[in-house]
């Protein structure tokens, strides 16, 4: 896969007008777009059925954490609608993560291939070690944490995880190299952090081992979007480059 296809755009804006705007600006240098919980509630599925119906593959990131029975009838749902990842919160349980998988596959119908997806959120990339420990409550460092999450979700039958760059190493090491691992918190060095604690830039990232990149306000704030999104994709592919050497 080129670096480009490994590029997922985050579309956090308010109207359906303003995700459009931004598909038109990159569609041609990512590989997906994100629908999350901001647009997906102000414009509802009919924006991510138009994304889809432009022939562009999204995942629907609206981090399922309810009952196991409430996730696995959700799973199916979004499943049904043809996205093609979406992500669950490990931090539900195991039962709640086999039923996530359970409903995107049943879904699909038990004789088919295929479907979207499942990825498990770790720890959120805007939590550092002191609010973890402190505020969320979770002894341990923020790796040992991310890898429990990845290793339970693996352990659940889900494909991969949501994760900082930081920590693709040590998951990439407990959980192998088919492990699906999708990483926000990708911050090129002339874009401002905002609200992500745990960073590296595109190429880091991508020669850490990245299956995807996350990014959202460094290219849908910038002046010029196609600009931003075509310097992310060639510092990725640089970082790709190295990794295969
Ligand atoms: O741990 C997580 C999980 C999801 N996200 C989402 O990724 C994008 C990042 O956007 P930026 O503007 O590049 O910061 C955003 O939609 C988050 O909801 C995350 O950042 N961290």
């Amino acid at each position: 896969m080129e670096a480009k296809d490994r590029l997922i755009v985050a579309l956090d804006v308010d109207t359906r007008d303003e995700a459009m705007a931004i598909v038109r600006d990159v569609g041609e240098r990512c590989g997906l777009f994100k629908v999350g919980m901001q647009l997906h509630n102000s414009a509802g599925f009919a924006v991510t059925e138009e994304i889809m119906s432009m022939g562009y593959p999204v995942f629907l990131d609206l981090k399922f954490h309810d009952i196991p029975n409430t996730v696995g009838k959700a799973a199916s749902v979004v499943s049904r609608r043809g996205v093609n990842m979406f992500t669950v919160h490990g931090a539900g349980g195991g039962e709640m993560l086999r039923r996530a998988v359970q409903g995107a596959r049943e879904a699909q119908g038990a004789e088919a291939e295929g479907g979207p997806l499942v990825l498990a959120i770790t720890v959120l990339t805007s939590i550092s070690q002191g609010v973890l420990n402190d505020e969320v409550g979770l002894p341990g460092s923020v790796e040992e944490n991310v890898v429990r999450f990845a290793r339970l979700a693996q352990s659940a039958g889900v494909q991969g995880v949501v994760a900082s760059p930081q920590e693709i190493g040590p998951i990439r090491s407990v959980c192998g190299d088919d492990f699906v691992i999708v990483t926000p918190g990708v911050r090129p060095d002339w874009a401002a952090t905002n609200d992500q604690a745990r960073v590296m830039t595109p190429a880091e990232a991508m020669e850490a081992g990245a299956s995807y990149l996350v990014v959202g306000r460094p290219i849908t704030a910038a002046p010029d979007r196609a600009e931003a999104a075509r310097r992310i994709v060639e510092e990725m592919a640089e970082g790709l480059a190295r990794r295969k050497k």
